[in-house]
């Protein structure tokens, strides 16, 4: 049975131990810098139709050389990245690599205000290594044009919401509110997910995903999830997800139930094995890369690193440790300018589960929600 605890959940706790950790990899030349632009382009776990031929050709000029054996520790992938598509390549790019050189580790010990350095170090110089011409590239409308408001400012203001990115010239955001629900209701709703959901693990043409996933919708939507070769079918939100929303959505501004989030995407990490490589959630039913998007995960169980990275460089990858009741945003055009991971983590023993709430934007054809948007 659900304990029964006050609404609000928990009152926001002062930070406690919270670890942020900056990551620095070894700078490349320019050339290099435009080669992994290009190949993360390809990458996209986005195969709308319109998308896929331009993705293919990018995808052959990278000839990537990995290889591949399915189920060892090290997985190689042997294919090159035209034959690969999507998640099944993000799979593979998402394995350890290379070495990461730690550069800035920022310990939060129960702030009033939380500081964090990140976002200050956004403002002075948010793109490093960028030209001008290359900055115009990736330049998007300020936020007061298409009016994106942040999570953290629509919700109540007892919340500390942080920015760990704010950038405005991408019009890019990554918020995080550190326990929003208590430990009892943490479990309960790992136990709920864990029992509750059909979990699936679907495989792609390097063998089964590494993790375990389900995909829930609202009301009458039958859209299916398809990334890469992969393709999962839509379970109904069961009452326990109601609930969950009913704590959390609030906690995002998000006060009326006709504005909740629509799908949302769960993973079950069995242990550290388990992984999602880089990847956007940039899939044509959410118009991440058109316009702004609102991704907001819950992390239950054992905690582990969301890595993000811009996609031309990897010089500021931003590594964040969720922990059971943290939630994290991706606002704006997140989708478009970042990609993100949950690396391999072999020391962890303990399962977690995430949820990302999405908006379908576009549903399917012949989904019956698509008249109402
Ligand atoms: O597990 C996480 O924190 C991230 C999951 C994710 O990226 C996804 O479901 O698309
Ligand atoms: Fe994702």
């Amino acid at each position: 049975m659900m304990s029964v605890l006050p609404y609000p959940p928990l009152a926001h706790p002062p930070w406690t131990g919270f670890v942020a950790t900056k990551v620095k990899k070894k700078k490349k030349d320019k050339k290099e810098k435009k080669k992994k632009k290009r190949r993360r382009e390809s990458s996209s776990s986005s195969e709308s139709p319109e998308e896929t031929s331009s993705l293919k050709v990018s995808a052959a000029k990278a000839k990537a050389k990995a290889k591949v054996a399915p189920g060892s520790s090290k997985l190689k992938v042997s294919a090159e990245h035209d034959e690969l598509s999507g998640l099944d390549l993000l799979i593979a790019e998402g394995l350890p690599s290379e070495v990461v050189v730690v550069v800035v580790v920022v310990v939060m010990v129960a702030a009033k205000r939380p500081r964090h350095g990140w976002d200050e170090a956004e403002e002075k110089e948010s793109k490093p290594g960028l030209t001008e011409e290359e900055l115009d590239e990736i330049r998007e409308e300020p936020r007061s044009v298409t009016g994106l408001k942040l999570i953290g400012e629509e919700a109540p203001s007892n919340l500390s919401w942080h920015y760990v990115l704010k950038d405005e010239t991408t019009r890019s955001f990554v918020g995080f509110l550190p326990r929003t629900l208590s430990q009892d209701v943490c479990s309960s709703f790992f136990e709920k997910a864990l029992e509750g959901a059909k979990w699936l693990q679907p495989s792609g043409p390097n063998g089964p995903i590494p993790r375990k996933t389900a995909w829930m919708v609202y009301f009458d939507c039958t859209c299916t999830y398809r990334y890469g070769r992969i393709e999962v079918e839509p379970q109904r939100y069961p009452p326990w997800m109601c609930t969950l929303m009913h704590w959390v959505m609030p906690c995002c501004g998000i006060n009326e139930q006709k504005d909740w989030p629509n799908s949302c995407n769960l993973n079950l990490y069995q242990d550290g094995s388990a992984s999602v490589g880089w990847h956007a959630d940039d899939e044509h039913l959410f118009q991440g890369k058109n316009r702004d998007c609102r991704i907001i995960s819950l992390s239950l169980g054992a905690t582990r690193s969301f890595e993000l990275r811009r996609n031309w460089s990897e010089a500021d990858t931003i590594r964040l440790p969720l922990t059971a009741g943290d939630l994290c945003t991706m606002e704006g055009m997140v989708q478009k300018h970042l990609q993100h991971r949950v690396p391999r983590e072999d020391q962890v023993r303990a399962p977690r589960i995430n949820l990302t709430w999405r908006w379908i934007v576009r549903h399917s054809p012949g989904c019956p929600a698509r008249r109402s948007v």
